[in-house]
């Protein structure tokens, strides 16, 4: 897909798979921080995370509300930047860009899709899957807009604005805006999270298929477990943190972690008097 380096100057170091037989690192935090605000009111919203995501492959994203997921993504996109630590993009440090090669690797070498579709209403659904282009001023492959448009069922639609279209469909033009500057990496944040199981079920097929067959990479924040099944590999965040890292997702196996990690924090915040003081296994039973 993309080519990275073309923007972003020298790499300071290239990391590869290739002698492992994975595939090529596509985008890995080392060491990643972020934190907001300062003082009594800090927020560590990532705590030193380590991972990395590879090329042609579907990564799911979940954990609790607040856990720090939409935090790692917008700093791995380049939205925002780290406290600490380091991310290499294809091999080149991103952490060391200034706003305008940061605004250039956005532009070109990644693709966003939003839950709330985020299509702009005057213009068509065609003006809107161009519009990436457009605003970069570069010129659309014609036989990729029509490999997307066919592939996504999007032909008839093309003229439609998105009020005249169903959320399903919106989310439909919104993957074809994603991917028709070809981006190196798609982020994906709750694509469908307002859209009908038939719709999500839809959506969640179209981007597994354009990493089977497109070489696509793509990294989702989903609540949905269910979602996350659809992806080769699940990660889970809970307070700024990875706690589990899941190879082919189920359904149900990632609730079950999910739900673990929702006990867990339940415990943590609201720790019995006993535990407290450190009672709970010493107790003798009441009479
Ligand atoms: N701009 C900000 N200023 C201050 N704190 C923030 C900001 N953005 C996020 N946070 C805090 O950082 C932590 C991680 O937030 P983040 O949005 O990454 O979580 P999340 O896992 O994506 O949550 P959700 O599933 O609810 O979207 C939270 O405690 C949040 O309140």
């Amino acid at each position: 897909m993309g080519n990275a380096t073309q923007f972003i100057g020298t790499p300071d170091t290239v990391n590869t798979n290739r002698s492992q037989g994975l595939n090529p690192v596509a985008i890995e935090a080392i060491d990643l921080v972020k934190d907001y605000g300062r003082g009594e009111g800090i927020v560590h919203a990532l705590r030193h995370v380590n991972v990395r995501f590879e090329q042609g492959k579907f990564t799911a994203i979940m954990g609790p509300s607040g856990s720090g997921k939409s935090t790692l993504m917008h700093v791995l996109a380049g939205l925002d930047s780290a406290t600490a630590g380091n991310i290499y993009f294809a091999g080149s440090n991103i952490t060391k860009l200034n706003d305008k090669q940061l605004t250039m690797l956005r532009r070109h070498e990644v693709g966003f899709i939003f839950q709330s579709f985020n299509l702009l209403p005057m213009f068509s659904a065609e003006q809107n899957i161009l519009m990436p282009l457009t605003l970069a001023g570069a010129k659309p492959d014609r036989a990729w807009f029509d490999m997307l448009v066919n592939t996504l069922g999007l032909r008839e639609r093309l003229g439609h604005r998105p009020n005249e279209l169903s959320g399903g469909q919106q989310q439909r033009v919104a993957i074809a805006r994603a991917l028709i500057s070809k981006p190196s990496v798609v982020f994906a944040d709750e694509p469908t999270g307002n859209l009908d199981s038939v719709s999500s079920a839809e959506v969640l097929s179209f981007l597994k298929q354009s990493v089977r067959e497109l070489g696509q990479t793509i990294v989702m924040v989903t609540h949905d477990s269910v979602a996350a099944s659809y992806a080769d590999r699940a990660i889970v965040f809970a307070d700024g943190r990875i706690v589990a890292d899941v190879e082919a997702p189920k359904a149900e196996q990632m609730n079950d972690l999910l739900m673990q990690e929702r006990e867990r924090a339940t415990r943590m915040a609201s720790p019995s008097p006993m535990r407290a003081v450190g009672m709970h296994a010493a107790m003798p039973a009441q009479q």
